[in-house]
């Protein structure tokens, strides 16, 4: 009882997320299904007029209800025919807007959430648990209408033919459907695993493609594929539960279906004999109670195949249900036009991600605009993290935070990333051309801004070098891009922005020198008249910086320029010593 209340609960919730396509579908359904189901029923009719008129030799009546059925087959064809392919239309369209209603919601996550979840599970939800929804919509749903209308319109039609056997029939019927429903029970807790283990087979599936080049250098492709099985075979057993359950259940609706078919052919002879009622009605029953027991013996199938559509559902519904960055009002870009004189600036900053240790502890600092301020430390200091609070990816720190003067809860997250210009450790590059990438930092610039931004990133020459210049595809996560080419594509997307804040986090790969003069000399172009925040590894790119913070266990333990810290003999010169050295 308690699964079929939580089906129910799941089927409503996914009816009114249909909005207004679920009446179209509703009806499409329907009609199909009653369209369906009414031959049959039809049929048993026939049967009895035919039969009749056979025993009294009445040929025009035969003939009279061959075309009489030939008419209602048209008329039925035609009729479900539309009524399919409007359900179908709908539910077509339907998954479609999902589909991009769930692209955009996961596009406006907070960070955090890719964090907690591997990008194994948000490609499964995407794809197969979509997949597995749309099923349920095309085909176990109208299945479902169809068992129910032709049951109802068999049941209705026994009474009206003889109500002593449709009783008994009603009794076994609801019998057996409350055994079905403790089935569903235990199937709903497999179908469930079953959704979440194909989810897991997705993430590692993305570990061993993402991952391939480190699993062949360390020689790790054993441990990868042992993963891999393990999953696998997680996967095999669910579905070997499931099987044992299905292979009881068809027994069990076996026995049921031919009990009662045979049953109702036995009382019914038992009662022509008796006179009671006619050859004709016997034969309308056996075909009756003949399709009643077809449908039940598909009825384990589609338990499973609604149990399994359903667990896929919640989990589409659970990705859209998770909460989104929230936008704010932003009212601060009005007042903001007048420049400050600190661009940025942190006052008594405290964060934590856990509820352990925290990440930053008191943090103080004002870079005044223009200014070129950087950020050093040891690993796991915090640097990362003030560069998440400043971009508005976690909301929930204490102190407070002032972008040219504003409190950054003034501004709606639209406002703060205008401000900004972002380039990542790992200048992530689309699947697209080498234009589109760097459009990507103005999306309606025009293509003499595009190729500018690109001449200032000192990329232009190297584009064009390509035989298909701007318009070269660089491959999946511009695979056919070095390092230092994918750097200086993201470079030109922060000079096509054109944003007041450039903050960037310097890439730890190694380059060779030429690139690295190349990605220094085009930095030192951006940082003009523009505030610069700097996560700096290789501590040489930030000597000439107005300002060095150095980063420890979360706290600035020194700040001062590069002569300054050096001479100051502290963290900052300890680390120099240590990467020379
Ligand atoms: N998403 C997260 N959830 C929980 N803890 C985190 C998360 N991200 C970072 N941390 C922790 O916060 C602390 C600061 O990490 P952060 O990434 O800011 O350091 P970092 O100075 O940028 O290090 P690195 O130079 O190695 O990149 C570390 O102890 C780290 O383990």
């Amino acid at each position: 009882m308690k699964t079929l209340r939580t089906n129910l609960h799941e089927c409503s919730v996914m009816f009114r997320a249909m909005a207004k396509r679920r009446w179209l579908y509703a009806v499409g359904i329907l009609g199909d299904a009653m369209s369906h189901a009414s031959l049959p029923i039809i049929a048993a009719f026939v049967y009895i007029d035919s039969f009749e008129a056979a025993v009294a030799r009445d040929t025009d009546a035969i003939l009279h209800a061959t075309i009489l059925f030939s008419i209602s087959i048209l008329i039925v064809s035609v009729f479900a025919s539309v009524c399919k392919y409007m359900a179908m239309f709908q539910v077509k369209k339907w998954i479609q807007e999902m589909r991009s209603r769930m692209y955009g919601h996961v596009s406006h996550l907070p960070m955090s959430s890719f964090e907690d979840k591997h990008t194994g599970d948000f490609v499964s939800r995407l794809t197969t648990d979509l997949n597995t929804m749309e099923e349920l919509f095309l085909n176990q749903f109208r299945s479902f209408a169809y068992f129910v209308s032709y049951s109802i319109g068999s049941i209705v039609t026994m009474f009206l033919l003889e109500w002593r056997i449709a009783i008994v029939l009603v009794l076994i019927t609801a019998v057996s459907s409350l055994f079905i429903t403790r089935f569903a029970h235990s199937l709903r807790r497999s179908t469930d695993r079953l959704q979440s283990q194909k989810a897991k087979l997705t993430e590692r599936t993305i570990d061993l493609l993402s991952g391939l080049r480190v699993i062949k250098m360390y020689q790790a492709e054993q441990v990868i594929v042992h993963k891999n099985l393990e999953v696998n075979e997680e996967i095999t057993v669910t579905k070997k539960q499931i099987g044992r359950k299905i292979a009881l259940m068809d027994g069990i609706s076996y026995f049921i279906s031919i009990f009662n078919y045979y049953g109702v052919i036995l009382a019914g002879i038992f009662m022509v004999i008796t006179g009671h009622i006619g050859i004709g009605i016997l034969i309308a029953f056996a075909q009756l109670q003949f399709n009643m027991a077809n449908a039940f013996l598909q009825i384990s199938n589609f338990v499973v195949e609604v149990q399994g559509g359903l667990a896929g559902a919640v989990r589409v519904f659970g990705l859209l249900e998770m909460e989104r960055e929230q936008q704010d009002d932003g009212k601060a870009l009005p007042q903001s036009t007048a420049v400050s004189q600190s661009m940025v600036e942190c006052k008594h900053v405290n964060f934590s991600y856990t509820a352990k240790a925290p990440a930053l502890q008191d943090i103080n600092f004002k870079i005044e605009n223009g200014q070129f301020a950087a950020f050093v430390g040891p690993s796991g200091g915090g640097k990362s993290t003030l560069i998440k609070l400043l971009l508005g990816f976690y909301k929930q720190f204490d102190g407070e935070i002032l972008i040219n003067g504003v409190p950054l809860r003034h501004y709606s997250l639209v406002e703060l990333r205008e401000m900004i210009a972002f380039i990542p450790q790992d200048a992530y590059i689309f699947e697209g051309s080498i234009y589109e990438n760097i459009r990507f930092g103005s999306p309606n610039a025009t293509r003499e801004q595009v190729e500018s931004a690109a001449k200032a990133a000192i990329a232009h020459e190297f584009i064009l070098s390509f035989p298909e210049g701007y318009e070269t595809q660089v491959g999946e996560r511009g695979s056919k891009l070095s390092g230092g080419q994918k750097q200086r594509i993201s470079i030109a997307r922060a000079f096509l922005k054109n944003a007041p804040i450039v903050i960037l986090d310097e890439a730890t790969s190694a380059l060779d020198s030429d690139s690295e003069r190349l990605i220094h000399e085009s930095l030192t172009t951006l940082s003009k008249n523009r505030t610069m925040v700097v996560i700096a590894h290789r501590l040489s790119t930030i000597e000439n910086a107005d300002i060095i913070y150095v980063l420890q266990d979360g706290k600035i333990a020194e700040f001062g320029t590069h002569q300054e810290l050096t001479q100051g003999k502290g963290l900052y010169y300890a680390l120099r010593n240590q990467r020379i050295s």
